[in-house]
């Protein structure tokens, strides 16, 4: 698919495989939101997810206090931190021998977390080649860059071998990407008895249509949120089968809840939290066995 190159400072970068994915690339090359910096900047793990988890008020203290932005910070980073934790909880028995693919892996830091609970090598892929070297970069400072990697690579089309992978996952990168076409390639690469995770959030089958709440996420990122019910459906034609499937939906409202009186809203949060109040928008985590 991926015929052309261009060469950088760093690497070659391949050519996006459509101009969609051009588009993509550009905009994560681009994107430098206080909201995810600063959250980074905590402990030096770098998140473009979202988070679950109760509040922790005891935690956050008097409003009025003049430290009071800086824990808000610090929770709202918590609280990513905790959804990325869970993610891994569900990728089953990981060995040091093993190799761990992060499909969409952003900045890199549940590949970091994922190294430092298994000892294993993790290899992410990114359109994005900004977020490949900051990826690289915090993988040199904290001297793991012999396990935990990120390339410019199309998720659909990638360099593993076929049955070389004990576990990958997508973490709120799906919907970016056919399901069938991603599924097909985790497949592919996953062994027999693997496993694959995602977190994600999508349009619930129940209220019929996508929501006018879902259509301004799907604006507002330039994606195209799927329904739970084509999930499963691209599953089961890709020898996935669902393990475990968790509705997270009321365990992120309070990080919205909170995110929303926070100096770093975006002007997202009213429709995140609209349409999982109204059963629209669903966060869920499915867990599935390569069979
Ligand atoms: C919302 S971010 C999630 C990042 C990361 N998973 C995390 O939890 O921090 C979406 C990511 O998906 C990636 N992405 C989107 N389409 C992709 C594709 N076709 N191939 C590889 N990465 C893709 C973007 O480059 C970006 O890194
Ligand atoms: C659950 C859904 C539909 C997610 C869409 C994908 C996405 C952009 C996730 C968060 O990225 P981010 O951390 O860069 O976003 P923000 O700047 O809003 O924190
Ligand atoms: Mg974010």
């Amino acid at each position: 698919m991926t015929t052309e190159t261009t060469t950088t400072a760093t690497a070659k970068i391949p050519a996006p495989a459509t101009p969609y994915q051009r588009d993509i690339a550009q905009y994560w090359n681009n994107e430098a939101r206080p909201v995810n910096l600063r959250l980074g900047d905590v402990d030096g793990l770098y998140h473009h997810h979202y988070g679950i988890g109760a509040v922790d008020h005891a935690a956050l203290g008097d409003p009025a206090h003049s430290e009071y932005e800086k824990k808000l910070i610090a929770e709202l980073h918590r609280l990513e931190s905790a959804q990325a934790e869970f993610l891994l909880d569900h990728l089953g028995t990981v060995q040091p021998g093993d190799t761990l693919v992060d499909a969409g892996c952003g900045r890199g830091g549940s590949m970091v977390m994922a190294h430092r609970r298994f000892g294993c090598k993790v290899e992410g892929v990114t359109l994005s080649a900004t977020q490949a070297d900051f990826g690289n970069r915090r993988a040199r400072e904290l001297r793991i860059d012999d396990h935990v990697r990120s390339r410019v690579c199309n998720m659909l089309d990638t360099p593993f071998d076929k049955g070389s992978v004990t576990a990958s996952w997508n973490n709120e990168s799906t919907m970016y990407v056919d399901l069938h076409d991603l599924f097909a390639e985790h497949s592919r690469f996953l062994k027999v008895g693997g496993r694959y995770v995602t977190i994600t959030g999508c349009w619930n089958p129940r209220y019929g249509q996508p929501s006018k709440w879902v259509s301004q996420i799907n604006a507002h990122f330039e994606c195209n949120i799927h329904s739970r019910r084509e999930y499963l459906r691209a599953m089961a034609d890709n020898r996935l089968v669902p393990q475990t499937i968790v509705d997270l939906t009321p365990d992120t409202l309070p990080y919205w809840e909170l995110r929303a009186t926070s100096s770093l809203v975006t002007g997202i949060e009213k429709a995140f939290i609209e349409s999982y109040r109204d059963g629209s928008f669903q966060y869920v985590l499915i867990a599935a066995d390569r069979v």
